[in-house]
């Protein structure tokens, strides 16, 4: 049992996997490199390393240690990091305010850290955790320490994995959990390195407690010296992300019980404004991250899930990023527990989930610009990787015309070569190309596809569409052009006066949800409904769609205003303005030729 706060117990590797998110290995660097990387170090901090302040109620205080920031994307000779300079801005810099010495990495501590990213990728194969960023702290003697903290997150994000190198004097490296203060204490020999997992900085804090000098354990070449390396992984893109707080400084991004929140920065000034909020998108992308870990570690979970939305379409009010990469998680755990439990030869889970894996179709669905092809490209990357033929397939109602490249989001040449994307560009602009045309081309891809053992992907927002291919066609006769003329000359002084609240009462007197369906003005909709509830359907059902196994996944903008700027902002007018143009030329000289 862990122990409350003060009676800090020393625990056995062991069982510190079971205790706490974090996990102990020794003599990770070959002994020579943690040997010379030491004395290198000892020799660089005394130099360059510099204290930082911090306030607490009011009063600033130094800390009780000396550090320096490393940047270990910086080849030799770039950027403006030297082996002696101090800078104003500091990418990784934690104490946002007050310059951190930002050194050069010399090759011995780019070897440490591949040794680092090797140890983290034996206990996590599949993480894509790698160092761009290693804090030195020098502790002079047991005085030097740093108090229980979780790391300010603004650099590395939400749930990060952060990696202590110890070398030198054995220290305490100590472990508390927030929710009972319960302490875990791991003595740090030379040497030594630990890994916090992706859960420690939100539910634990850590320290580097005061110690008696006659308790430190010496060594050979440091004496009372402890030097550590913590590394991490930088995530630039959140960059845009950082907001000021009330007193104008950038405030810190940090997590306390599974809680993202900004406050005002206690580094580096003597007045503090108070500033504290919630952080949602830091929790966004905390959930998305815990949801993709739970998908890689556990994939036999995902596949029963996924199992379980069989032909069912999954709706998320998370953003479309989280779900996309729940729909990649989900996938590509299936086809991984699928090829380990097939080469284990697991008879029976095989024939369970082979035909399923057969006969996947994969569908993702969505409003325009949320990102739906990326998902694809995405999935399609990735089933590639492990050996699985993929084939996209377009579920779009504009995309399926021959020169409709504007407005329509097509993508474009460069990207169709890399990607080839069935189902665009294949109708012409005079011809009507209806649910029914499409869902037959469709099936005829998807057929064709598994018959090929490639997967399909079919990736569009034209529900509709998506709807027959996944539940299956309305089982209603075929289009009648008797009915039809019919229906065109009873719509038409409608049409003529725009009076379409008089037009769908004609639809409503047959069925009236179908009539509430229709989105107003969809005048090619109402006058298909119209000629379905009027002929005799050939039954009251879908067509079947037994044989496939659909795995429909929907796309949904988590802030709707953003996605509506984006297409927005997308939108190239004066392009589109050319492009109707030259369409309504094209109609108008087909309709000429056709006399
Ligand atoms: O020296 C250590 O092992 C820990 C240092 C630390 O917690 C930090 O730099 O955030
Ligand atoms: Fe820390």
């Amino acid at each position: 049992m862990l122990r409350q706060t003060g009676c800090e117990r020393a625990v056995s590797d062991e069982e510190l996997t079971k205790l706490a998110p974090a996990h102990v290995l020794r003599r990770v660097l070959p002994s020579q490199l943690a040997t010379d990387l030491l004395k290198e170090l000892l020799h660089e901090s005394k130099e360059m390393w510099r204290s930082s302040s911090w306030v607490v109620r009011g009063k600033e205080h130094m800390t009780p240690r000396t550090t320096a920031m490393y940047d270990l994307s910086l080849e030799a000779g770039q950027g403006e990091a030297t082996k002696a300079s101090t800078q104003q801005t500091n990418p990784g810099a934690e104490e946002l305010h007050r310059p951190r010495a930002s050194c050069m990495p010399s090759e011995l501590l780019r070897q440490a850290a591949r040794c680092i990213h090797a140890a983290v990728k034996q206990h996590r194969p599949e993480s894509t955790w790698s160092p761009t960023l290693a804090l030195g702290n020098r502790y002079d003697d047991g005085r030097a320490c740093v108090g229980w903290h979780s790391d300010f997150l603004n650099s590395l994000g939400p749930r990060p994995i952060i990696v202590g190198l110890s070398l030198g004097a054995c220290r305490r490296f100590s472990l508390r959990r927030t929710s009972d203060h319960s302490v875990v204490a791991i003595p740090m020999p030379h040497n030594t390195v630990v890994i916090m997992w992706d859960d420690c900085q939100e539910e634990w804090e850590h320290s580097v407690p005061r110690q008696a000098d006659s308790s430190i354990g010496k060594h050979p070449v440091a004496g009372l010296v402890r030097i550590s390396l913590t590394f991490r992984m930088a995530r630039p893109e959140l960059a845009e992300k950082q907001k000021l707080c009330s007193c104008g400084r950038p405030s810190v991004l940090k997590s306390k019980g599974g809680r993202y929140y900004l406050a005002c920065s206690p580094m580096g000034t003597s007045s503090q404004c108070g500033f504290w909020e919630h952080c949602p998108w830091a929790q966004a992308e905390a959930e998305r991250l815990r949801t993709l870990q739970r998908w890689e570690a556990s994939p036999e979970a995902s596949v029963a899930s996924v199992a379980n939305a069989s032909r069912a379409e999954s709706q998320s009010k998370q953003s479309a990023k989280t779900f996309g990469q729940m729909v990649l998680g989900c996938c590509v755990g299936a086809w991984r527990w699928l090829s380990s439990t097939a080469s284990r030869g697991a008879a029976r889970a095989k024939a369970f989930l082979q035909p399923s894996m057969q006969n996947l179709v994969v569908v993702i669905a969505g409003p325009t610009a949320v990102g739906k092809s990326d998902v694809a490209v995405e999935l399609a990357k990735l089933l590639q990787s492990r050996g699985r033929k993929v084939r996209l397939i377009s579920a779009d109602s504009v995309q399926v015309y021959k020169g409709l490249d504007i407005g329509s989001n097509k993508p474009s040449l460069f990207e169709q070569e890399q990607w080839p994307i069935r189902l665009i560009d294949w109708v012409d602009p005079n011809r009507p190309c209806t649910a029914g045309v499409w869902t037959e081309a469709a099936i005829c891809q998807v057929d064709e596809a598994l018959l090929h053992d490639e997967t399909p992907i079919v990736v569009g927002g034209s529900c509709m569409y998506l709807d027959w291919l996944v539940h299956g066609e309305p089982d209603a006769a075929p289009s009648d052009p008797e009915v039809q003329a019919r229906i065109a000359a009873e719509l038409q002084p409608f049409q003529d006066s725009m009076d379409w609240d008089g037009a769908i009462a004609l639809l409503a007197a047959f069925d009236e949800e179908k009539a509430g369906r229709i989105t107003r003005n969809n005048w090619r909709q109402l006058s298909r409904q119209l000629e379905v509830v009027q002929t005799q359907p050939r039954s009251e059902g879908r067509v079947s769609r037994k044989g496939y196994d659909m795995r429909a996944f929907f796309l949904s903008p988590a802030d709707r205003q953003a996605l509506f700027h984006r297409i927005d902002s997308s939108l190239d007018h004066l392009q589109l303005l050319c492009s109707v143009c030259w369409t309504l030329q094209a109609a108008y000289y087909i309709s000429f030729m056709d006399g």
